[in-house]
């Protein structure tokens, strides 16, 4: 949190803050898992997360206009110098939008909330599936599941398309944002699978500017917006690795840990070689997908 900005609002690991009247996205090192913001920091990963949405707004520009103004620091309105060096690579100045009330949702892959209501009725948001599909299935053809946000600490509502239409009141706006979402991820998850990443699903946010036009907003097809696993040990039918959290789970749920997920007592801090092989996968995933070291 930084003190003398105005403060707008707070995620688990991203800062919002009106800049003028644009606003100040800041992505922090925190790190969440098991529902919880860890109390140990991934040193740079709000800059790595930041500089992975930047390069993905530019390989999407063709497809759909986005509400950065820019991320380099020497930009930036005049009052915000004296934070420079704490902003520098994780922050993004974005143009104010209406944003639109949904989590845009596309799914590739079937898991997490998907797969329970598969598991159950055979379809996803109410949209039927194909028999026989398991945890980690792939889905040809990539599906909108949007949800409607929850009260902060609650889980997002899956709603179907019609309620979704109704809920939003504009059928048209809902019909448009089904095949933006879906034509932005089934281009990012080629891409990535290219990269040896699967992008098993994203939610994507959505604001209009003032003369109507539907923006990308917020961040987009990062590890904390996006499921991401590696290729080579993907294998339906059981709970895929997360490219960049599997260290952390797995060591959380080792005896190591003393900690329990069923408790509700937080996680214990990781130790420092957590931390830094954590580190190292959101490098790894920055440097893959860009082509570009990380600096
Ligand atoms: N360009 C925009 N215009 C208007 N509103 C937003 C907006 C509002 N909320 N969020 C999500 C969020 C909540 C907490 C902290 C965060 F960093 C981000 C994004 C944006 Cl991105």
């Amino acid at each position: 949190m930084i003190t003398g900005l105005n403060h707008l609002a707070s995620g688990k690991i991203r800062d919002l803050y009106a800049v003028g009247g644009d606003l100040l996205l800041v992505a922090s090192d925190r790190i969440s898992a098991y529902d919880y913001v860890l109390e140990s920091e991934i040193p740079d990963k709000g800059r790595i997360l930041t500089q992975l949405s930047m390069w993905w707004f530019g390989q999407l520009a063709d497809l759909v206009p986005n509400h950065v103004l820019t991320a380099d620091v020497d930009e930036f309105p005049a009052e915000l110098a004296p934070y420079k060096d704490e902003l520098r690579g994780r922050a993004m100045l974005c143009r104010r939008l209406a944003m639109v009330p949904v989590e845009c949702v596309a799914r590739g892959y079937l898991t997490g909330s998907g797969l329970a209501e598969y598991e159950k009725n055979g379809t996803a948001n109410g949209v039927p599936l194909p028999a026989g599909l398991v945890d980690g299935s792939r889905l040809d053809r990539p599906i909108f599941t949007p949800a409607m946000k929850a009260e902060v600490g609650a889980h997002d509502e899956n709603v179907t398309f019609e309620e979704m239409a109704e809920r939003t009141g504009d059928p048209e706006l809902a019909a448009r944002l089904k095949d933006l979402t879906l034509a932005v991820y089934s281009r990012a998850r080629d891409i990535a699978e290219g990269r040896g990443i699967l992008l098993a699903d994203t939610k994507f946010e959505f604001g209009r500017l003032p003369g109507g036009t539907l923006v990308l907003a917020d961040e987009v097809l990062t590890p904390d917006s996006s499921r991401f696993w590696p290729a080579d040990q993907w294998h339906p039918g059981r709970a895929q690795p997360s490219f960049d959290k599997q260290y952390v789970r797995d060591w959380l749920t080792s005896p190591a840990s003393g900690w329990d997920p069923r408790s509700d007592t937080p996680p214990p801090a990781l130790p420092e070689e957590v931390v830094q092989a954590t580190r190292a996968r959101y490098v790894e995933a920055y440097e893959r997908l860009t082509g570009v070291k990380f600096v």
